[in-house]
């Protein structure tokens, strides 16, 4: 954690979730309604398709809502795609870019997600942009080569830190239970805040570096207790409220 860094802990639903979802959500506003929220801000990233109806359960203001891609243009001919303005119309604060399920499944470029990341602020949305080396990339002693690359691809020049989050999420951690040493955390998160406040000064120094990859209560207070872990991107964890307050809870001690 960096001191003065206020904590984010950001769910992906993926493609999860219905309508019956929505009572996991209301139980994480209601858990984080507590003293509990004052310690850290929520966000969570729903299928494009419940953000409207999420929208309106929600009934207090302890949880916001994100989408989990967005187009680069903001209306036109592209069937299937959603733009940055729609996800804000339909509730949403966040958008999470660059996820390594859409690099591989999608093809996604560090140029694409760099300009989805200025289509997303351009909507009044903060960008979660997602980096991260596969198992082979790591094997080969090359994740911070990667890491950096991704960095350096995805971020336009003029990050704020208030309108924009970076997750690093290994690709090999990410739904396998698995997750990297404390120390190898704490190493490439000193390596993305050197690299951040090399560009980007002092607000590189304040933006949230969020590590995600098998997150879960009973790995919440080591991880999160990293230097420079300003937070964590949740994904099956995220499902079940009980889990994800539970994650939530680190704070309490950290
Ligand atoms: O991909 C993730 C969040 O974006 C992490 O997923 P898991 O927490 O399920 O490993």
């Amino acid at each position: 954690m960096t001191p003065a860094i206020r904590p984010l802990v950001a769910g992906n639903w993926k493609m999860n979730g219905t309508g019956e979802s929505l009572a996991e959500l209301r139980a994480i506003a209601t858990g984080l309604s507590s003293d509990l929220g004052q310690k850290l801000d929520a966000v969570i990233c729903v299928p494009a398709t419940l953000l409207s109806r999420a929208a309106e359960t929600l009934v207090s203001e302890t949880v916001r809502l994100g989408g989990q891609d967005c187009h680069v243009k903001e209306s036109g001919a592209h069937t299937g795609d959603i733009s940055a303005a729609m996800l804000k119309e339909a509730g949403a604060d966040y958008v999470i870019l660059g996820h390594s399920e859409r690099r591989t499944d999608h093809q996604e470029t560090d140029e694409l997600i760099r300009a989805k990341t200025q289509a997303a602020w351009k909507a009044g949305l903060a960008a979660i942009v997602c980096v991260g080396e596969t198992a082979v990339e790591r094997q080969e002693g090359r994740a911070l080569e990667v890491i950096g690359r991704q960095l350096l691809g995805s971020l336009p020049d003029d990050v704020k830190s208030d309108t924009t989050v970076i997750a690093y999420e290994p690709v090999w951690a990410i739904g396998t239970g698995q997750t990297p040493t404390a120390e190898d955390v704490e190493k490439a998160h000193a390596f993305m805040r050197s690299e951040l406040i090399a560009r980007f000064g002092s607000e590189g120094a304040k933006l949230r570096l969020l590590y995600g990859g098998s997150v879960k209560p009973a790995n919440a207070v080591e991880l999160l207790g990293i230097s420079n872990v300003d937070g964590a991107l949740v994904g099956g964890a995220s499902l079940k409220a009980t889990d994800f307050l539970a994650i939530c809870e680190a704070y309490r001690t950290l």
